[in-house]
């Protein structure tokens, strides 16, 4: 079974074998806790989640690495403004520690209910700053690192080959640069450790050789991804706006340490747009998977939607869609329900859907595989098999959903509406079948009693 995925770095698809033996070394870049996860940054999440699941479904081992930026993210890409921790403290009055927590733990709410399997390792930022001291440490030693007023940065006109994985046009950035230039010798020039701000108490601030300070937010992924998977392993994701700056950051500073660029692949996710545009917490427009769940979604819904297009492929957001994905999610559900156990999988099928999952993660096209197999000819037990061998990559956890039980209130209303067709009242029947799903139920008449099921609601 071929595995192939299309590296950033040669932007081309490449056959994968891990480096070595059967395990997969594997860092995603994690969320900036300052605020809520959103659904864009969940579908980032899931892509890799995909990954990791095909991964294994090869064979493969996965140490899956996952940090969180709690210090050092600044709120412009250009090396100034504020600290976007610092800046969620303002806005708050807690401390950048406690919405650290807290975001952190909502993160881990959300990816638990997108049924996305938990990291190897969560990393944080803050518990790795002796790591990225000793980092800027070589760098500096080496000559990459320039001291301005405000803190280090790093040289990029030391390295002729700084920015490759962007395909970087740097004489044209030099000629255009319009980025706050502070000290910076060049645009392209990051910093990997700030000074505190003279006269400023900052919450998050530890002592280094050059000044106290807090790190730059590309050094915290290269040197906690070298530390937990070697400095030389196999895959490195994130979503594709991470591609010009804080990748090709990352890589400039871990080559300076270590002569390579990190991973052998470089994975990167495209976005999920809201209208024309990026979904996006600095565009302050966004949703939460919690905005989907207020509106009768279940997080689960959103996975199918995102399995619906192809990670390297634009995902725009809509909420007819995101409907018609809860209605697939659930008539899989019930044909998991209704199908008899016992059965074996189709070895045919699985090896199609192999092939679609195993070329790039085509997940569309591995659910159309899934499909036709819902509506074919297979035995029902086999069928119903073949299903759950395949939710071990498409994560809809399908074999542990149960029908929900309907409350006594919507039961009530079920048995009043068959007492009104006994005797004939059609007009109160209606208005009762109109109450039950309007409360998100669905009713339909069996042979013997009426059966009630869980709606998946259309639209906001
Ligand atoms: N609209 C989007 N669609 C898909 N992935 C996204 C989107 N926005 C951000 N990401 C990805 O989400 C992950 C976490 O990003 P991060 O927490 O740094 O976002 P942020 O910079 O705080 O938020 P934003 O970019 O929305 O202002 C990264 O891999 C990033 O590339
Ligand atoms: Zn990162």
């Amino acid at each position: 079974m071929a595995l192939q995925l299309y590296d950033s770095w040669t932007r081309s698809l490449r056959p994968f074998t891990p480096i070595s033996g059967d395990t997969v070394g594997m860092y995603c870049c994690g969320p900036t806790v300052y605020d809520y996860a959103h659904i864009g940054n969940l579908r980032s999440y899931v892509f890799e989640d995909l990954l990791r699941r095909t991964l294994a479904w090869h064979g493969y081992a996965v140490r899956h690495v996952v940090n969180i930026t709690d210090v050092g993210h600044l709120v412009s890409d250009g090396d100034d403004g504020e600290d976007k921790m610092e800046k969620g403290s303002r806005r708050s009055g807690e401390s950048a520690w406690d919405i650290a927590a807290r975001y952190s733990r909502a993160f881990q709410d959300d990816w638990a209910a997108l049924n996305l399997l938990p990291p190897a390792l969560w990393c944080r930022a803050s518990e790795h700053i002796d790591a990225q001291i000793a980092d800027v440490a070589t760098m500096a030693e080496r000559g990459y690192v320039y001291r301005t007023a405000d803190g280090l940065y790093f040289d990029t006109a030391r390295q002729p080959d700084y920015g490759y994985l962007a395909r970087l046009d740097r004489s044209g950035l030099a000629a255009g640069a319009r980025v706050a230039m502070g000290g910076k010798r060049s645009a392209t020039d990051f910093a990997l450790w700030k000074f505190s701000p003279p006269g400023i108490k900052r919450q998050m601030e530890w002592d280094s050789p050059w000044g106290r300070g807090f790190p730059g937010w590309h050094i915290e992924c290269s040197a906690m991804a070298a530390r937990h998977l070697g400095t030389w392993f196999d895959i490195h994701c994130g979503g594709e706006d991470h591609v010009a700056v804080h990748h090709s950051n990352e890589i400039a500073q871990h080559q300076a340490c270590h002569g390579n660029r990190l991973a052998n692949f470089w994975l990167h996710g495209a976005f999920l747009t809201l209208g024309e545009d990026k979904m996006s917490k600095s565009a302050g427009d966004f949703l939460r998977l919690q905005t989907l769940v207020d509106a009768g979604h279940e997080p689960l819904a959103y996975r199918y939607l995102c399995l619906t297009a192809h990670y390297r492929s634009p995902l725009a957001f809509d909420w007819d869609a995101l409907a018609g994905a809860a209605s697939a999610l659930q008539r899989l559900r019930d044909a998991v329900q209704r199908w008899p156990q016992g059965g074996t999988a189709d070895a045919a099928t699985l090896a199609a859907f192999g092939a679609e999952i195993g070329d790039d993660l085509n997940l569309p096209r591995a659910l159309a595989v899934a499909w036709r197999l819902v509506r074919g000819e297979l035995a029902d037990d086999t069928k119903r098999a073949t299903l759950l061998a395949m939710d071990a990559v498409l994560g809809l956890d399908l074999a542990a959903w149960q029908p929900q039980a309907a409350p006594p209130d919507i039961v009530a209303l079920a048995a009043a509406r068959q007492q009104a067709r006994a005797d004939k009242r059609w007009a109160d029947a209606d208005a009762l079948r109109t109450r039950i799903e309007a409360a998100g139920w669905q009713l339909e008449d069996g042979a013997d009693r009426p059966r009630l099921t869980r709606r998946a609601r259309a639209g906001h």
